[in-house]
């Protein structure tokens, strides 16, 4: 894709576990452009955390990525070794995990996180001694600040356990912003706030990605948040994509029954704040799965032709989804 600052292709993440082999992201293709804002949306386990976490390199044992290629501007990050993987997270791509408070490091004040971070990273700092520690310093107090955080010279010295669940979401980004990364992958970074909260949050991002010019990845279950921050988005379902395109385009004329079910399921104008409903029946299990379109047991215009495998096809320009009734063969 032109202007691509992260450009994943037919990445196939597994988990060998007892059960059996769990395919949680099965060929996904994604891209994301300078200085644009993607939504990623689906419901519970459709496997829109991995597959971020094996961009950033952190999928953990029992997962591994099996298949697939990652270039994030221009390098193929799955050629790196550890050390180098390491460098890349919070310099060039940081990401915000679902769970704020399990990220943050209890033993460590708010100050130290954030230094720990620019001691890594940031090589505009001065090489050691007091000038070094003021420039730190200075550096996290502009970041609380940036986050919205007021008070910051004392804000400093607390600990996660002394913030509310909001101020702890804004910490999450001000230590994932501290070295102005290319890309930002923001999971979930709302879903434990409140409707207040979460809007600041949202709003709060997107002020950064415009003042920064970085691109984010924004991991919601609420399409909501996707129509008014997201320029294009994209919705997975079972392991893999299902329908991306503009944000416009696949809100206003979903292509595929599992987006417009998604849809359905919200009602309107008032998109804003509505979680996603579910649609009548279950995600299929991951393991063993038949080779069909994965959403045809809940599908509503399931067809014969539906029980061999489905690619993607075009629905406009920039518009794909995976189902058979775009262009017609099967109308
Ligand atoms: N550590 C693990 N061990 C085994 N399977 C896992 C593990 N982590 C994830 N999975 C599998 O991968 C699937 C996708 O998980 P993932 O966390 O990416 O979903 P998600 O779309 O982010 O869901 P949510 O909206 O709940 O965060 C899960 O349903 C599970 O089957
Ligand atoms: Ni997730």
């Amino acid at each position: 894709m032109k202007d691509a600052l992260l450009e994943v292709r037919d990445l196939r993440t597994v988990f060998e576990t007892r059960a059996g082999r769990i395919c949680a992201v099965d060929g996904v293709s994604v891209a994301v452009r300078r200085g644009e804002c993607l939504g990623i949306v689906g419901e519970s386990g459709s496997g829109k955390s991995v597959t971020f976490a094996s961009v950033m390199g952190l999928v953990k044992a029992p997962g591994r990525i099996e298949s697939g290629t990652i270039v994030f501007d221009g390098r193929d990050l799955r050629g790196l070794s550890p050390r180098q993987m390491r460098a890349v997270r919070g310099r060039d791509i940081a990401m915000t995990m679902q769970d704020a408070l399990t990220a943050l490091n209890p033993a460590l004040s708010v100050g130290e996180q954030i230094a720990e971070v620019l001691e890594a990273h940031d090589e505009t700092l001065p090489a050691r001694g007091a000038a070094r520690r003021k420039a730190i310093r200075k550096a996290s107090i502009e970041m609380l600040g940036l986050v919205g955080i007021p008070s910051a010279e004392t804000r400093l010295r607390q600990y996660p356990h002394e913030f509310s669940g909001g101020m702890r979401q804004r910490i999450m980004i001000a230590i994932a912003l501290a070295c102005r990364p290319k890309l930002l992958i923001a999971d979930e970074p709302t879903t434990a706030l409140d409707v207040t909260i979460q809007a600041q949050v949202l709003e709060l991002i997107s002020d950064i990605r415009a003042k920064l010019g970085m691109s984010v990845a924004l991991i919601t279950h609420d399409l909501g948040v996707v129509a008014e921050h997201c320029d294009r988005v994209m919705v997975m379902y079972a392991g893999q994509v299902v329908e991306e395109g503009p944000t416009t385009e696949v809100i206003g004329a979903p292509k595929h029954p599992y987006t417009q079910g998604l849809l359905a399921s919200i009602p309107r104008p008032a998109l804003r704040g509505q979680p996603i409903h579910p649609i009548e029946g279950q995600v299929p299990d991951l393991i063993g799965l038949a080779p069909q379109c994965r959403f045809y047991s809940r599908c509503t215009q399931r067809r014969e032709a539906c029980l061999a495998p489905v690619e993607m096809r075009a629905a406009g320009p920039a518009h794909n989804a995976r189902c058979i009734l775009i262009g017609g063969d099967e109308e």
